[in-house]
């Protein structure tokens, strides 16, 4: 690596000493011989643009914060020549901690210095925002119904402000309290290549192993290496299955749930059934509007720093 960008979430986690990071991870890298640009956001939404400038004069551009940031980078780097880094400085640091990267942004830097590129599939999805068709990328999971009506609510200012615990006790009190009207989803399977149809009050899509927290055996199981999708699909009513999923998913019971499909796809449509009920979707914990949305893989979309040779295989 002989140069790389940083693009800072100014606003992620709680810091306080952000100049003062920024300036150690700036030293770091040139300290190992790396030539080193920071750059720090001015708004949501503008790590996107500013991976995408830096693509083609960087050999790595790291996320600094949190999901989001990734998700936002991951954006400007799919189909370039640049490697994505992240240096985890959010609230849940899903992705980050997949990688096995330190939580400390100085060493999950350093451990990076070591990684190299590897081409990894992205998810790719496809929604309606206002009268125009809108695609993104993402690597952690997408998903419909409770956890996109979760981070609808909790938009990132304040979702950065309660913390790790506070957030996961808000999501209990909504996915178990809340009504989710059923919606269709359709999708094919990996193996056969057939399409089949199901109703669902919630997707996820998982692309790590863990999702952390509560949610840590809800979606998990898959890998940024895996070449398919793993689609999981709660059957209604939304009053027993999303409370089962919760409940036996703790305990490692998810085959035996009745209310739960999980299957192996290429790619899915999701599409609501009551027009009058909007069915909020998200992505990298990201709200990023209503159903309809389809989604599907992209092979070898982007570059990602991983660990050399077989260490690799700890992410699946
Ligand atoms: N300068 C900024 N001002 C306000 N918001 C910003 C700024 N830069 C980025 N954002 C927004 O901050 C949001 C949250 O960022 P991010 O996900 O990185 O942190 P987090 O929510 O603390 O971490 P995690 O997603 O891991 O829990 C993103 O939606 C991003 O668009």
């Amino acid at each position: 690596m002989h140069r790389a960008t940083l693009v800072v979430n100014a606003s992620a986690g709680r810091r306080k000493d952000l100049q003062m990071l920024v300036h150690a991870l700036t030293q770091a890298l040139e300290q190992s011989g790396v030539q080193a640009t920071a750059v720090l956001t001015t708004a949501a939404g503008e790590a996107q643009s500013i991976a995408a400038a830096a693509a083609n004069k960087s050999d790595a551009v790291f996320a600094c914060g949190g999901d989001g940031t990734v998700h936002e980078v991951l954006q400007g780097l799919v189909g370039t020549t640049a490697a994505l880094g992240v240096v985890p400085l959010g609230t849940a640091n899903v992705f980050a901690r997949n990688l096995h990267l330190s939580l400390n942004p100085i060493k999950a830097l350093e451990q990076q210095l070591n990684f190299e590129p590897r081409a990894i599939s992205v998810g790719e999805a496809r929604y309606i925002t206002g009268e125009s068709e809108v695609t993104r990328y993402f690597t952690v999971m997408a998903g419909a119904g409770p956890d996109g009506a979760l981070v609808y609510r909790l938009l990132a200012g304040k979702r950065s402000k309660l913390g790790r615990s506070a957030y996961y006790a808000h999501a209990l009190r909504l996915f178990l309290m809340r009504k989710f009207p059923a919606f269709q989803v359709k999708y094919r399977t990996s193996d056969s290549g057939k399409w089949v149809e199901q109703r669902g009050v919630s997707v996820m899509c998982s692309r790590v192993v863990s999702l952390g927290g509560i949610f840590s055996r809800l979606g998990s199981g898959s890998s940024p290496l895996e070449s398919d999708l793993l689609l999981s699909i709660v059957k209604p009513p939304a009053r027993v299955g999303l409370p089962a999923w919760f409940a036996l998913s703790r305990i490692g019971l998810n085959s035996q749930n009745p209310w739960l499909e999980e299957v192996r796809v290429s790619e899915f449509l999701c599409t609501p059934i009551e027009t009058n009920h909007r069915t909020h979707a998200e992505l990298d914990g990201e709200w990023v509007g209503n159903l309809p949305m389809s989604v599907r893989l992209i092979p070898q979309a982007v570059l990602l720093l991983m660990p050399k040779n077989n260490l690799a295989e700890r992410m699946t």
